[in-house]
């Protein structure tokens, strides 16, 4: 059985400059997936950087039980797969070819034979079918976003790390995105976190809500018990109502700043 992922006294510095100040996460479950929100700064990417142990950290994260940090380094790259803010440059590689050498990386890498039709079939789902024998290098913005996020999901991890996975995207690509972050994870058994900024994203995609602010948790649970006015006030200084629309989803609405 998956223990999902548990985070202990997590603290992290740059120099001498404290960033998470021993930061205790209730656990997201296998399956989940969690917002990461709060407001510039407040330390969202860093703590996806120190889960995926890219930045010195202390505390203790486990996931299924195993503590992340102590693990070796091909043994994380397998369990645990980062996906940065800033793409790195890209290479003069097509996208189907990118996505094959990503699946093929590491101990639990595929056949080709295996991995061609898995890489076709996430393509197909990010709706970028049509760009799989492009280059890399020739994307827009967004779609190297989404390449990105393939490369990501071929590797099949068990704790998936998306930083503002939706910020060049246009709304069709967000909501389509969000909805297959939602259904590979449940599927997969694994643990999603995704750092996003827009609040509504969050209360209707995620499961749960880990709301960062100076250099701990603000409020972590489901989204509508995290996301008040109350928190809205106190983490992000604007005045927020929360209201249903008829089909009895809730939404944010912001009218001024706090
Ligand atoms: N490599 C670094 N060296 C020094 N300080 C850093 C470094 N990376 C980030 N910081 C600082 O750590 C703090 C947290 O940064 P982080 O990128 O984690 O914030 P964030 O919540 O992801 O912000 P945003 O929403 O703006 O992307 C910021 O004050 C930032 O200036």
């Amino acid at each position: 059985m998956n223990a999902g992922l548990t985070i202990q006294d997590l603290s992290v510095a740059y120099g001498r400059r404290r960033i998470l100040h021993s930061l205790t996460a209730e656990a997201p479950m296998p399956g989940e997936v969690v917002a990461v929100l709060g407001p510039n700064g407040s330390g969202k990417s860093t703590l996806l950087k120190a889960l995926a142990a890219l930045v010195p950290s202390r505390g203790d994260v486990r996931l299924d039980g195993r503590a992340v940090l102590a693990m070796s380094r091909e043994d994380r790259a397998r369990r645990v797969v980062y996906l940065p803010q800033a793409l790195p440059p890209s290479v003069h590689l097509r996208v189907f070819e990118s996505i094959l050498v990503a699946g093929n990386a590491g101990e639990r890498g595929l056949a080709q034979k295996t991995l061609t039709p898995v890489v076709q079939g996430i393509l197909e789902r990010l709706g970028i079918a049509h760009l799989g024998m492009a280059f890399l290098d020739e994307l827009s913005g967004g779609q190297k976003q989404l390449a990105g996020l393939a490369q990501a999901l071929v590797r099949d991890p068990e704790l998936l790390l998306l930083d503002e996975p939706l910020s060049a995207l246009d709304l069709h690509h967000q909501f389509q995105v969000m909805a297959l972050i939602r259904e590979e994870t449940r599927r997969r058994g694994m643990v999603t976190l995704v750092v996003l900024h827009d609040i509504n994203i969050a209360l209707h995609h995620t499961d749960r809500v880990l709301l960062v602010a100076d250099g701990g948790l603000a409020g972590a649970g489901r989204p509508e018990d995290v996301i008040t006015p109350e928190s809205l006030a106190r983490v992000y200084g604007v005045r927020g109502r929360l209201e249903r629309c008829s089909r009895g989803r809730l939404s944010v609405h912001i009218d001024a700043l706090a």
